[in-house]
């Protein structure tokens, strides 16, 4: 059921709304500090605002104030105002203030219940399209169609949400920190902090004041406490970046750390509770590391919960010309360059060749193939790679149906300026059919941005 907080003093109009609006939950407050009250303790979508609120209800003062109150604590919510019969111009310079709309006195049930149900439409369409807008935007990040990536961020989607203790693994430079912010930028921890460490990177004697903080003194050259990692992560995710590379000595308090969320600093005698979401990620074989006993097995089951394995980028098919195309159009956008795309040459050596160095080494040839080309289009030269063999991996007629499917989509989107309607009728299909093809291929930049062209979404 639906809650409407309900800011009225006057008991008679509150218990004939109660009576007359039984479809919905509500919630009442008498004055101002009730209403905030209420509007924090609830958070609802809809609200109904009597204009003459006490210490002065003959004028309109504290409602007015009230309604900015209200805007600027949740600006999303639909605040109605009820006026009195004469009340025109207070309604008007509620409407200014950002009132979603007004309703005269006396109050007739069936006019208001219109009112209501189409404040709730709306606030669920914003919500909807908030969503739709957020799930595109976070997976921008990780570009690629390919089954192997789409099924990669389909995991994301589903333990992002959860607690669970992931492992990330994946060859160097594969995308394992942007796989790392895309579950944090899903949770609810979206809005607190992401932080990163790489294990491999701080010598190990260092590791351990950097992971769990200091207090002063606690050695030479320890001026004032300092919070680790661990701490300024609190309330967000803690990515463990190389996490095969954390020393042995450091393995158990880590684990202490994991299965107690508490931590110790250096030098400190008090435990600290954290709330921390953990995401390890590493390139090296942790159950080999086991085997050899250089990798605690306790530690190793607590932080693969959950497995996520990131696939190297000569296993992603097309996804290579894909990414190639997105980073050359943010370096011509970087170096103030006009390259327009890649010679035939040039693609199918990208395609062929193996990238050991995944996409950080499609990103650095690229970076110096932008800068040093002479021609409009890049070649497998500038890209110093060699030309013309054929693509490595052998895919199915499906796959090969399917990313051409996904390519065109994207070309004939481009083409009619982002708007879809003409999209459709450039592909032969019907709006309708482009929709599906659209959610099949999680093409959902498209939608958002159509929306952005003030085309309305399918419902
Ligand atoms: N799917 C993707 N599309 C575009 N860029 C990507 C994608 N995945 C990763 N990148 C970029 O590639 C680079 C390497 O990614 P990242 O640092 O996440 O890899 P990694 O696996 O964590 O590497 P390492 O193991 O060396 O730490 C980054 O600049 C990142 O922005």
């Amino acid at each position: 059921m639906n809650t409407v907080l309900v800011i009225e003093d006057d008991i008679g109009i509150q218990k004939q709304l109660k009576w007359s609006l039984s479809d919905y939950e509500l919630v009442f407050a008498g004055d101002r500090q009730q209403a905030m009250t209420q509007l924090r303790r609830y958070e609802p979508a809809v609200v109904t605002l009597d204009l003459g609120l006490p210490p002065d209800p003959a004028n309109a003062t504290e409602g007015l104030a009230c309604l900015s109150e209200i805007l600027s604590a949740l600006p999303e919510t639909k605040v109605i105002v009820l006026t009195g019969s004469t009340d025109n111009n207070h309604a008007l310079q509620a409407i200014a203030l950002g009132a979603y709309d007004y309703y005269q006195k006396p109050i007739d049930a069936d006019v208001l219940t219109i009112i209501l149900q189409r404040a709730f439409k709306l606030a669920q369409l914003e919500k909807e399209n908030h969503a739709l807008r957020a799930s595109s935007q976070q997976q921008a990040d990780i570009i690629g169609n390919s089954e192997v990536i789409q099924k990669a961020c389909r995991t994301v989607e589903k333990i992002a949400p959860t607690e669970i203790t992931t492992l990330l693994l994946g060859e160097s430079g594969t995308g394992k920190e942007v796989f790392a912010r895309a579950i944090h930028k899903q949770s609810r921890r979206a809005d607190k902090p992401f932080i990163a460490i790489n294990c491999a990177s701080i010598p190990e004697n260092l590791l351990e004041s950097e992971l769990f903080g200091y207090e002063k003194g606690a050695f030479t050259g320890a001026g004032k406490t300092t919070l680790g990692k661990i701490e300024c992560a609190n309330g967000g995710t803690l990515l463990l970046d190389e996490i095969g590379d954390m020393p042995l000595s450091l393995q158990a308090k880590m684990l202490r750390f994991l299965q107690e969320r508490v931590i110790e600093r250096v030098g400190g005698r008090s435990e600290i509770e954290v709330d921390v979401r953990v995401i390890c990620a590493t390139h090296r074989d942790l159950q080999e590391m086991v085997a050899q006993q250089s990798f605690r097995e306790d530690l190793f089951y607590r932080v693969s919960e959950i497995v996520l394995r990131i696939p190297p980028l000569r296993n992603r098919g097309h996804d290579i010309i894909i990414i190639a195309k997105a980073l050359l159009h943010r370096f011509n956008q970087e170096y103030k360059t006009q390259i327009q795309g890649f010679t035939e040459c040039a693609t199918n050596a990208m395609l062929a060749h193996s990238w050991p160095g995944n996409i950080r080494e499609l990103q650095n040839k690229l970076k110096s193939a932008v800068i040093l080309a002479e021609a409009k289009f890049i070649s497998a030269d500038d890209l110093n790679l060699r030309a013309g063999q054929s693509p490595v991996k052998m895919q199915t007629l499906r796959q090969i149906r399917e990313q051409a499917e996904s390519e065109g989509i994207r070309q004939a989107y481009m083409l009619s300026s982002n708007n879809l309607s003409k999209t459709a009728d450039l592909l032969g299909v019907t709006r309708p059919t482009l929709y599906a093809l659209i959610d099949k291929y999680k093409l959902y930049d498209l939608r958002s941005a159509d929306a952005d062209n003030g085309n309305a979404l399918p419902s």
